[in-house]
């Protein structure tokens, strides 16, 4: 197993250890959250009792394929948990997520937790977010003039592109990377890119996380908790 692989599933397994029988699990998407979902299919193998709601149809197939039981929005009130992953994340936790472009089911799932963990291998952790493109998912209707707000805010967005065509969201919109450079205020940020009428949702997740969980590539973790 490659270096960084190694750091995302010593991430992804640890913080299964903060689900107990019974509980109400969020399911996270991309390449750490997989070996979440991994590791909860597992253990719902040896007895534990959970339900769970994915981030995405590629983790609620995968989640079924691990014989998760699976709920819906109107089976209850609040998640005791949600496991995601992050793009960026700093010593603040707060984060850039989307780069796998579930950044609107992620956000709602994680607002619906009580606890939100994120999984993360050692690289993602930085002094200041920005590095990595912002994700905004933005409606199809008018999407060019979206575009040109996001341009005026010196956003630079680039339409995401995928296997030639245009990346479309589980939710039917598309994705516009931005380029803010350094995010020196990512609650301003958050507030004012959600304020364009075309854009449904941004990557930047201010004030949810709770728990990080860092993977290292020597197999070890660091769990840090919102101070
Ligand atoms: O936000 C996400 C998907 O929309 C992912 O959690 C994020 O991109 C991290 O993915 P990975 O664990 O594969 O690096």
């Amino acid at each position: 197993m490659a270096n960084a692989d190694a750091a995302k599933k010593a991430a992804g397994v640890r913080a299964v250890d903060f689900i107990e029988n019974g509980m109400k699990v969020g399911l996270g998407t991309g390449s750490t959250a997989y070996w979440s979902i991994m590791e909860i299919g597992a253990r719902v193998k040896q007895g534990l009792q959970v339900s769970a709601i994915a981030t995405s149809i590629q983790s609620e197939e995968l989640a079924r394929e691990q014989h998760i039981p699976l709920i819906t929005f109107s089976q209850f009130d609040y998640l005791d948990v949600d496991i995601d992953g992050a793009d960026e994340v700093d010593g603040q936790l707060q984060l850039i997520k989307g780069g796998g472009g579930a950044l609107l089911r992620e956000k709602i799932i994680a607002s619906a937790s009580r606890r939100f963990v994120v999984v993360a291998d050692e690289h993602k952790f930085v002094p200041q977010l920005g590095a990595f493109p912002l994700p905004v998912e933005v409606t199809p209707f008018g999407w060019e003039y979206t575009f040109r707000q996001l341009t005026a805010m010196s956003g630079r967005p680039k339409l995401r592109q995928k296997d030639g065509k245009t990346f479309i969201t589980d939710n039917g919109n598309y994705i516009a990377d931005c380029s803010f450079g350094a995010i020196k205020n990512p609650r301003s940020l958050e507030a004012l890119l959600n304020a364009i009428p075309g854009v449904v949702e941004n990557g930047l997740f201010v004030d949810r996380a709770h728990t990080l969980v860092l993977g290292y590539a020597d197999g070890t973790t660091k769990v840090m908790n919102k101070i």
